[in-house]
């Protein structure tokens, strides 16, 4: 068994610092990812009970952290057993926690009353998944679930471990389900290019529709979108975008799916109090991601203009203005050749000028969408 307690701990710091999403950073890590990862969920829905117990380092350090995933397994199961092969830093983390801080105000607190989870847990269901199944598979883990306005997205009401429903779908968030619902909306087959596609989230979605070619520049990132996309027949590229858009021969691609690198501040919304203290998305190389977003998805529609792509989709889980209706403002300035599509009617959130794009604003889960059609 791998210390995930290190694990997690060192996800959720890396996320606190903006190096990828949550869930990226988990999967990265190298054995029992998905365990890493329920965990870090599980912490993060705990969070608010967590950070308010006395005594622990409050510098939010990767230190603060272990001991944040720490007081949370002490709460759930009691410390890890001695036996597990952990690692020096857990155990000095565990030493450190037993010897200056109060624990048994987490002790007293009941489960029902310390697990109220800050984000909705989503989960897409598998369209070729037996919804009866997927509810007796849940009956048996004593959870239950609603659903969306989807019908393959559901909300669980706690999280299990994730290898218990792996048959069935994937942990996704309604807000990531977006651009790929918005094509489905649209066009019911067909090919498709992902150009920013790790960890594969959008193209094993978009697998269940359409041919799938995802892309990844991040050789790290590139073995994990390979592991879990290619059993999907998904073709796997480790390149830039800007070569791989230079390289699209005429028609071979109907859509293409742009989510690229952006300030994820759409996932920190969940705490303001955090979001404000690191000024997220505000930082000084906002500018330098903005060029950068502006730039290839402006080369995407170009190429993709000729070479006769006829949807591209652009997204991030950003709530920033600047981000996303900025964006599809400049490129719509630049090239003529393409307008905005109205999509998902059914869905309330708008984009802040255009009421053509989809925005998502709940808590944790904040996303935005524009799909472009070809005129
Ligand atoms: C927001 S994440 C994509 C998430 C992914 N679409 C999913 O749903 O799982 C952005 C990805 O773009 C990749 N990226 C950044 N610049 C790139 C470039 N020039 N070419 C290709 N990929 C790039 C990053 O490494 C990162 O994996």
């Amino acid at each position: 068994m791998p210390d995930i307690y290190k694990q997690a701990a060192e996800s959720l710091f890396s996320f606190q610092n903006r190096v990828g999403g949550l869930k990226a950073l988990c999967l990265a890590q190298n054995s029992s990812p998905s365990a890493t990862y329920a965990l870090s969920t599980a912490v993060m829905d705990n969070y608010e009970n967590l950070k308010s117990i006395k005594g622990i380092t409050c510098d939010n350090s990767m230190n603060y952290f272990h001991q944040i995933v720490l007081l949370h397994e002490f709460q759930t199961n009691g410390f890890p057993n001695k036996r597990l092969r952990l690692s020096k830093e857990t155990r000095n983390t565990i030493s450190f926690l037993k010897a200056n801080v109060d624990l048994e105000p987490l002790k007293a607190m009941k489960p029902a009353a310390v697990f109220k989870p800050v984000a909705n847990r989503y989960f897409r269901i598998f369209q070729k998944t037996s919804l009866t199944e997927f509810a007796a598979a849940l009956k048996e883990l004593n959870i239950t679930f609603t659903q969306t306005q989807f019908k393959n997205v559901v909300v669980l009401s706690e999280l299990p471990p994730s290898a218990k429903l792996t048959p069935f779908g994937e942990f996704q968030s309604i807000g990531s389900c977006l651009p790929v619902l918005c094509f489905q909306s649209i066009v019911n087959k067909g090919t498709l290019l992902d150009l920013c596609a790790a960890p594969g989230s959008k193209s094993l979605q978009a697998s269940e529709s359409f041919t799938v070619t995802a892309n990844e520049l991040d050789k790290r990132r590139f073995n994990i979108l390979k592991k879990r996309c290619e059993p999907q027949n998904i073709t796997c590229i480790n390149a830039d975008a800007f070569d791989t858009i230079d390289r699209i021969r005429s028609n071979q691609f109907d859509l293409i799916l742009l989510d690229p690198t952006c300030s994820s501040s759409g996932t920190y919304n969940q705490d303001k109090a955090l979001a404000q203290k690191l000024n997220v998305g505000k930082e000084k190389d906002l500018e330098k991601l903005v060029t950068f977003q502006k730039t290839i998805l402006l080369k995407a529609l170009t190429k993709g203009a000729e070479k006769g792509v006829k949807y591209v989709s652009y997204s991030t889980c950003s709530i920033n203005d600047e981000e996303n209706e900025q964006v599809v403002e400049f490129v719509l300035e630049q090239n003529k050749k393409w307008k905005l599509v109205n999509v998902l009617d059914e869905w309330e959130v708008r984009g802040l000028r255009h009421k053509e794009c989809v925005r998502c604003e709940e808590p944790g889960n904040g996303f935005f969408v524009a799909v472009f059609q070809r005129k």
